[in-house]
C-alpha cells in the first residue's frame, strides 16, 4: 500500500505531521509562537474580526510558524555538520534568524492593521 503514488504521499504527510509535533514538543521558540497564535485566535473571536482579517491573521500565523520551523531545521543542520564555532555557521544561523525577523515583522504589522482600529 505504501509503495503506490498515494501511499508515498500519505507517508510524507505522516512524517510532516510528526515533524510539526516534534517542533511543538521540543522547540521553545515554536512554543512561544504557538502561544501567541492561540492568543491572537482568541482575540480574533473576541473582537469579531472580519473574514478578510481572519485570512490575513491565519496567513501571518502560518508564515511565522513555517519560517520558524525552517530556521530550526537550518540550526539543527548547522549544529550537526559543524558543532564547533565557525564564522560561516554563525552567518548561516544569523541569516536564518533574519528570515524569521522578516516574517515576525510582517505579522506584527498585520496585527497592528487589524487590531489598532478596534481600540
Ligand atoms: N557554531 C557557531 N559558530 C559561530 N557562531 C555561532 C555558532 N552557534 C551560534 N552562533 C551565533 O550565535 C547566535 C545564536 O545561536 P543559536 O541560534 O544556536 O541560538 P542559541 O541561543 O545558541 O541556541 P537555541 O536557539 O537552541 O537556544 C547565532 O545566530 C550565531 O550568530
Amino acid at each position: 500500500m505504501w509503495d503506490t503514488f498515494l501511499g508515498k504521499r500519505l507517508k510524507g504527510a505522516k512524517y510532516a505531521i510528526k515533524g510539526a509535533y516534534l517542533l511543538i514538543r521540543n522547540e521553545a521558540s515554536i512554543q512561544v509562537q504557538v502561544f501567541i497564535a492561540i492568543v491572537m485566535t482568541i482575540a480574533g473571536f473576541y473582537f469579531e474580526i472580519s473574514k478578510t482579517e481572519w485570512i490575513f491573521q491565519i496567513l501571518a500565523i502560518g508564515l511565522v510558524l513555517s519560517v520558524e520551523g525552517l530556521n530550526t531545521a537550518a540550526e539543527e543542520i548547522a549544529n550537526f555538520v559543524h558543532p564547533d564555532f565557525h564564522s560561516k555557521i554563525g552567518y548561516i544561523k544569523d541569516v536564518a534568524a533574519g528570515a524569521v525577523f522578516f516574517a515576525a515583522i510582517t505579522a506584527v504589522i498585520i496585527g497592528c492593521i487589524i487590531y489598532i482600529p478596534k481600540f
